[in-house]
C-alpha cells in the first residue's frame, strides 16, 4: 500500500501495496491462503474483466509472480551481458529439471525494445534456492550490483516506456523510490551518449591530424546529419536531467544507492512531499542582466507520477494483499494522489507529458484521480488523455473505465454519489465519511467518456502483476483550481483590468473603509477549509499519515520558496487581496506555477525580502553530524570549484586533460568548498540548478558522479587525485595519451583482475605481457587502461575502460572487489578467488630493506580507497540508521511484529553490499 506514513505507514503496511517499502516477509507463497471476500466481491461486481475471463484473472492473481529483469540499455557494456544470457545461461537453464519437469528458459518480452527485458516462469524464490540455478543466480546478482542488470517487475517497465523520453529532456520522477523506473528514465536521458561522445572525440582527433583512420568511419556529412538529430550541444554528452524525488527520507537514500550504480552526472535526487513539490529556480536570464532581474523556474518535458497506492495489483508478490485488503486503503489515498497529479501538471511544460501510474486496480485510485485532476486543471481543453492504444502494440491491455462503483469502508458498494447522499440524508454518515463526490464518475465533467484511453494491465493477460497507466498531455498553461473550489462552478473569466477598473471605480477619500474588490475574487478564490467533507477527512488522514516526517518541514520551506517564486508575479489590491499579474504569464521566460500547491499557505503580510528559509547547517567539526528539526542529518552542501583551483590545475596537467572538457562542473560536498577527499562532476544543468537553489531550502540529497578521489602518493610529481571508476566513462576520451595504457589480450586483463597487486618493479613487468613495457615506463600514479576490441581468439569483442594505478613496485586495477568478481564471471566464466600477494611482499621487503617499505602499504591503502564506495554506502547506512534512531521510528518493529511488510528494514541490509540481499531491494521495483 502507499506510503502513508503515520503510525504504521512508514515502514509498516496494511496491505501488500507499494509506496512505503512494505513487502511481505519472505513467506512461502504457496502456504498463504489466497482469499479475501471483499477484494473478490468488489472487483467481480465492478466487472473488472469480462465474465469469460474472470476465472483466468483470479487464477493468475493466485499464482506466484514470474522472475523478470532488464538490461541497462544505455550502457554499451550491458549488451555483451545480454549476449551472455543467450549464449551461456539459457542453454544451462534449459537443462535444469525442477519438480520433475524441464525448466522454461527466460524469454525476451516481446513489447520491450531491443530484447532488453526478460521474464522467466520459474519464480524468484526457486531461482534463489534451487542449487542448479546457482551460477545463473550469481550472474544476476553480480551484474545487478555493477549496474548492467536491473531486477524489475515487468509491468513496472511500462510507464517509463510511454513517457517517450528523449536525450536532452528534463524529467521529474515525483515518487521515485526504490528507483526501478527512475533507473529506466535515466537510461533514456543518456540514450546514445556513449556513441555520440566517441564520435565527437574521433572527429576532433581527425581535425587535429592525430587520427586518420577512425573506426566507425563517419564522414563529415554523416556527422552533420547526426548532429541535427541528436543531443550534440555538449560534445555529445547528454544535456538532459532527471530529478528523482521521494518524500521518505530513508527511501530517498535507498534511491540514491540504487541510482548510483548508473553513474549519471545528470541526476539529482530530492526529498520532498510531491503534493507540494517546490518550484526549482533557474539562474537569472543573462539577457536581463543589468536590467530588472526576474526569476525563472524549471518546467519539465516529462513527469512520472508513480504515486503511493494501495497496491492490490501486486498480490502475486506481496501475499499480504490477500490478508489485508480493505476498501479504506484506496479511499484514504485518493486525495494525495490527486494532489500529486495536479502538482505534476502544474510543473509540466506546455506540450509535455505526465504519466500517472499505480499498481492498484481500484478505479478510485485510478480513473477517479485522473478525472478529478483534469477537472481541477480546467478540463480536457487544457489537459488531454493521450490515446496510447497503438503504442507497444504487443502489450496486451484493457481500456480504462468511464463508469464504476465505489466500495465504502464497510464494504457496501455505491453506484453513484447521489446514492451516497441519499443514504446520508436517511441514515446518517456512518461508514461514509471517507467517500467524496470526486471518487465517482460524473457525466458533467469534461473528461466524461474519455477515460477509456487510460490503460489497465491485468495479471492473466501476459502473466504479470496488474498496473494502471495514463498518459496526459498539457495543451496550454493551466491554473489549477485549489481543492477548496473544486465543488464550485468555475469563476467567470476575468482579467487584472477588471480589478483595476473596480479599484478605480471605488476610489475612496482616504477616510472610507477599504472596500472589497469583487473582480479579484474571480481570480483568487477565497480558500475554504474543506471542499468536500469526505475528501477533507481523507485529506486530513493523509496529512496525518504523511510519508515520513518531512511534511511539516517541507511545508514551511516550500511556503517561503513558493512565496519567493510568486512574489514577482502577483499584485496586491488595496484591500490586501493578492491577485495574479497577468503580464508575466505571456512572458515566455517566466515559468509560472499557479496556484501554489494547495497546502502552501501564503503569508501575504511578509515582505518579499523576508523569508523564513531553513537556515543552512552551521559548519561542522570533523565527525560531527547535525540534525534538522525532523531529526534528519543535514545534507552536505554542493560547492562548485573554481576552474583555476590549484588541485584542479594539477589534475589538468597530470592527465593532459583536453581543454575542451568543461572545467566548471567539478564540485565538492563540504561547507568550506575545499577538495579534501572527493571531487564530483555534474552536468551543466545540474550545476545551474544546485547553484541557483543553494539556499532555497530545497532538499537535494544527491547529485554528481565521483570523478577524482584523493590518494596518498609516493612522489611529489604524482597527482594526488586518482580517477574514480564511476567518473571514468565521462572523462576517459579527454585524457591525454601520456596517461593511457592500451591492452588487447584477454589473458592480460585476467591476470590484472585475479592478482590485486602484480609486481612491476625489478623484472616484474616482464610477467605483465603486452602491457609490461608500457606500465614500466608510464610513471607512477593513475592511468586509464583502455581495453581495445580485436578479432583474434584472445581478443575482446567489447571495448572497456578501467582505472589503473602504477605505484613504485606494483600495479593495481582500481576496482572494487565485487566489480572484479563480476568481470571474471562475465568475461571468463570464472569464480576464481582474488589474490593479494602485496602483504607477503611487504613483509619480505621489510625484512630485507627499509628503503622499500613505503610502497606496499600504500598499495594496500590504494585498495582500501578503491573500496571507498563501500565505505560511503556504510556511511549512508549510518546516516539512515542514525535518522531512524533519532526519529524514534518504532514502527519498523511494529511492522515486523504484525507480520506486515518489513521491506525497509530488509532494504537497509541491502546497503551493506550483500549481493543476495541487495537483489531483494531491486525486487521491490513495482
Ligand atoms: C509506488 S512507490 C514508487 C515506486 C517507484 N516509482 C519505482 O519504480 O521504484 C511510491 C513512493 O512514493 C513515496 N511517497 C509516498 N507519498 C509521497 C508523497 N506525498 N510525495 C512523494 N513521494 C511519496 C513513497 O515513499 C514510495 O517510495
Amino acid at each position: 500500500m502507499g506510503n502513508r506514513g503515520g503510525k504504521r505507514g512508514r515502514g509498516g503496511s496494511r496491505g501488500g501495496g507499494r509506496g512505503g517499502g512494505q513487502r511481505s516477509i519472505r513467506t512461502d507463497y504457496s502456504e498463504v491462503p489466497k482469499a479475501n471476500a471483499q477484494y473478490e466481491q468488489y472487483y467481480n461486481e465492478l466487472g473488472l474483466v469480462e465474465e469469460a475471463e474472470r476465472e483466468d484473472f483470479w487464477t493468475a492473481l493466485r499464482r506466484e509472480l514470474p522472475n523478470s529483469f532488464r538490461f541497462t540499455g544505455s550502457k554499451g557494456q550491458a549488451l555483451p551481458v545480454q549476449q551472455l544470457l543467450k549464449d551461456r545461461y539459457i542453454p544451462e537453464i534449459t537443462s535444469i529439471e525442477h519438480n520433475g519437469e524441464l525448466v522454461n528458459p527466460p524469454n525476451a518480452i516481446s513489447w520491450f525494445p531491443d530484447q532488453l527485458a526478460w521474464q522467466m516462469t520459474t519464480p524468484k524464490s526457486v531461482v534463489r534456492k534451487f542449487p542448479p540455478f546457482a551460477s545463473f543466480q550469481k550472474f544476476l546478482v553480480s551484474e545487478t550490483s555493477v549496474g548492467n542488470i536491473s531486477r524489475q517487475e515487468v509491468v513496472s517497465m511500462i510507464p517509463p516506456l510511454l513517457m517517450d523520453v528523449k536525450p536532452g529532456m528534463t524529467v521529474l520522477d515525483l515518487c521515485a523510490a526504490p528507483g526501478s523506473k527512475a533507473a529506466q528514465l535515466i537510461e533514456m536521458v543518456h540514450g546514445g551518449e556513449e556513441a555520440r561522445t566517441r564520435k565527437v572525440v574521433r572527429k576532433m582527433k581527425m581535425d587535429q591530424g592525430r587520427e586518420t583512420s577512425p573506426d566507425g568511419r563517419l564522414t563529415e556529412e554523416q556527422m552533420k546529419e547526426e548532429e541535427q538529430n541528436g543531443d550534440w550541444s555538449d560534445d555529445g554528452r547528454t544535456t538532459g536531467l532527471l530529478i528523482a524525488n521521494d518524500a521518505d527520507y530513508k527511501r530517498a537514500h535507498m534511491l540514491v544507492h540504487q541510482m548510483k550504480r548508473l553513474n549519471s552526472p545528470n541526476l539529482i535526487v530530492t526529498n520532498h512531499d510531491a503534493t507540494m513539490y517546490p518550484s526549482i529556480k533557474l539562474p537569472t536570464d543573462p539577457i536581463r542582466e543589468g536590467g530588472e532581474t526576474r526569476n525563472r523556474y524549471l518546467k519539465f518535458d516529462r513527469i512520472l507520477a508513480d504515486v503511493p497506492c494501495s497496491g492490490d495489483g501486486t498480490c502475486r508478490k506481496n501475499v499480504n494483499v490477500w490478508k489485508d485488503w480493505n476498501p479504506g486503503n484506496a479511499l484514504g489515498l485518493f486525495s494525495t494522489q490527486v494532489r500529486i497529479l495536479v502538482r505534476a501538471l502544474q510543473m509540466l511544460k506546455v506540450g509535455g507529458r505526465v504519466v500517472y501510474s499505480t499498481c492498484s486496480m481500484n478505479p478510485v485510485e485510478n480513473e477517479a484521480v485522473v478525472a478529478t485532476a483534469i477537472d481541477r486543471c480546467g478540463g480536457m481543453s487544457k489537459v488531454d488523455i493521450i490515446d496510447c492504444s497503438s503504442a507497444l502494440p504487443e502489450l496486451k491491455r484493457r481500456q480504462g473505465f468511464n463508469d464504476w462503483k465505489v466500495m465504502d469502508k464497510q464494504g457496501r458498494i455505491w453506484p453513484s454519489w447521489q446514492a451516497v447522499e441519499a443514504e446520508k440524508a436517511k441514515n446518517g454518515e456512518e461508514g461514509l465519511g471517507r467517500l467524496s463526490e470526486f471518487m465517482f464518475p460524473s457525466t458533467k465533467r469534461a473528461e466524461a467518456g474519455s477515460l477509456d484511453r487510460c490503460m489497465r494491465v491485468y495479471g492473466h493477460l501476459q502473466d504479470t502483476g496488474a498496473f494502471f497507466i495514463t498518459v496526459l498531455e498539457k495543451k496550454i498553461e493551466i491554473k489549477a483550481r485549489p481543492e477548496a473550489e473544486s465543488k464550485k462552478p468555475e469563476p467567470e473569466p476575468t482579467s487584472i483590468m477588471d480589478v483595476v477598473k473596480e479599484i478605480e471605480a471605488k476610489t475612496t477619500n482616504g477616510s472610507d473603509p477599504l472596500q472589497k474588490i469583487e473582480a479579484a475574487d474571480k481570480i483568487v478564490q477565497p480558500q475554504t477549509n474543506d471542499y468536500a467533507e469526505g475528501v477533507s477527512a481523507a485529506a486530513r488522514q493523509n496529512q496525518e499519515n504523511a510519508p515520513s516526517s518531512t511534511t511539516t518541514a517541507v511545508k514551511r520551506e516550500h511556503d517561503t520558496e513558493t512565496d519567493a517564486a510568486m512574489s514577482t508575479k502577483r499584485l496586491k489590491t488595496r484591500d490586501g487581496i493578492e491577485v495574479e499579474d497577468p503580464a508575466p504569464q505571456g512572458d515566455e521566460d517566466r515559468q509560472v506555477h499557479w496556484p501554489p500547491p494547495p497546502a502552501a499557505q501564503l503569508d501575504a503580510s511578509r515582505p518579499e525580502t523576508q523569508t523564513s528559509l531553513p537556515s543552512p547547517a552551521p559548519p561542522l567539526g570533523e565527525n560531527q553530524k547535525q540534525f534538522n528539526k525532523n531529526k534528519q542529518p543535514y545534507e552536505e552542501p554542493f560547492k562548485y570549484l573554481d576552474p583555476d583551483q590549484p588541485d584542479l590545475r594539477s589534475i589538468y596537467e597530470f592527465y593532459d586533460l583536453s581543454p575542451v572538457f568543461p572545467r566548471d562542473r567539478f564540485m565538492v560536498r563540504n561547507a568550506l568548498g575545499h577538495p579534501s577527499k572527493t571531487i564530483y562532476y555534474t552536468s551543466a544543468l545540474a550545476r545551474a540548478i544546485l547553484t541557483a537553489n543553494a539556499s532555497s531550502g530545497i532538499k537535494f540529497v544527491h547529485c554528481g558522479v565521483k570523478m577524482f578521489v584523493k590518494q596518498d602518493v609516493q612522489s611529489a610529481e604524482v597527482c594526488r587525485w586518482r580517477i574514480q571508476s564511476e567518473g571514468l566513462p565521462v572523462l576517459e576520451a579527454w585524457v591525454g595519451e601520456k596517461r593511457v595504457v592500451r591492452l588487447w589480450e584477454r589473458s592480460t586483463l585476467r591476470a590484472l583482475l585475479v592478482e590485486m597487486f602484480p609486481k612491476v618493479d625489478g623484472k616484474g613487468w616482464k610477467g605483465l605481457g603486452e602491457i609490461g613495457e608500457r606500465v614500466r615506463d608510464v610513471g607512477m600514479g593513475c592511468c586509464v587502461l583502455r581495453v581495445e576490441k580485436g578479432d583474434g581468439r584472445d581478443s575482446f569483442s567489447e571495448r572497456m575502460v578501467l582505472p589503473l594505478w602504477r605505484s613504485l613496485h606494483s600495479l593495481n586495477l582500481m576496482l572494487p572487489k565485487e566489480d572484479r568478481k563480476a568481470m571474471l564471471l562475465r568475461l571468463y566464466n570464472e569464480d576464481t578467488p582474488l589474490m593479494d600477494h602485496s602483504k607477503e611482499r611487504f613483509h619480505d621487503s621489510k625484512a630485507q630493506s627499509n628503503a622499500d617499505i613505503k610502497d606496499e602499504p600504500d598499495a594496500i591503502k590504494d585498495e582500501a580507497e578503491t573500496n571507498a564506495d563501500v565505505k560511503d554506502e556504510l556511511a549512508v547506512k549510518e546516516d539512515v540508521e542514525g535518522n531512524v534512531a533519532a526519529a524514534g521510528l518504532g514502527e519498523h518493529v511494529e511492522a515486523r511484529e504484525d507480520g506486515a511488510g518489513d521491506g525497509d528494514v530488509e532494504m537497509e541490509d541491502d546497503v551493506l553490499s550483500d549481493g543476495l540481499k541487495q537483489e531483494e531491494e531491486v525486487e521491490d521495483g513495482v
